[in-house]
């Protein structure tokens, strides 16, 4: 046998692979996200989760969804995206797409298209028809950033680690 593999991972796949990863360190017990940010020429530049921020105790500042908005997460999170572009100590990251396994909110478009990133490749929009990611959507078409749904494969990766 000879040649070089072919059933290796595409950049899709590697990519989105690295946001799920991701996204399993955040500790929201309903909603976990992921984002990888990744240059034109297919260096990962960073990564990033939905968390509390540095010195905010996953343990001490609330995760439930509802009550008051000073007893539940909404105040506190910082976004996956968010995380992953502040995460980037290199410089640019003009041209850059982020890879993200849920459709970025009107906050997180906003850093996006202040940051430079042009392509917004997604996974999951099941927020679709809320506000704030209609208007994330307006802003995004608005500044010329491409959106793509990412292509599922089916491809299944077991870790054992
Ligand atoms: N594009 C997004 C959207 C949401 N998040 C974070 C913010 C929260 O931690 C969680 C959403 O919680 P839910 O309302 O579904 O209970 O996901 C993000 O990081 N990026
Ligand atoms: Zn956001």
């Amino acid at each position: 046998m000879s040649g070089k593999r072919k059933d290796y991972i595409s950049w899709d796949e590697y990519f989105m692979g690295v946001a799920v990863l991701s996204g399993m360190r955040s500790k929201d017990p309903n909603t976990q996200v992921g984002a990888c940010i990744v240059s034109e020429d297919h260096k990962i530049l960073s990564m990033g989760y939905n968390g509390f921020p540095t010195g905010c105790s996953d343990d001490e500042f609330p995760w439930e969804r509802e009550g008051e908005p000073l007893e539940n997460k909404y105040f506190y999170t910082t976004h996956s995206e968010l995380n992953a572009i502040l995460n980037y100590r290199g410089g640019s990251l003009e041209g850059a797409t982020i890879y993200v396994t849920l459709f970025p909110c009107n906050e997180c478009a906003k850093a996006i298209i202040q940051s430079g990133i042009r392509r917004i490749v997604y996974d999951s929009d099941k927020y679709e028809t809320t506000p704030a990611v209609v208007a994330s959507k307006k802003m995004l078409n608005a500044a010329g950033v491409v959106l793509q749904r990412y292509e599922h494969t089916n491809r299944r990766i077991e870790l054992e680690l």
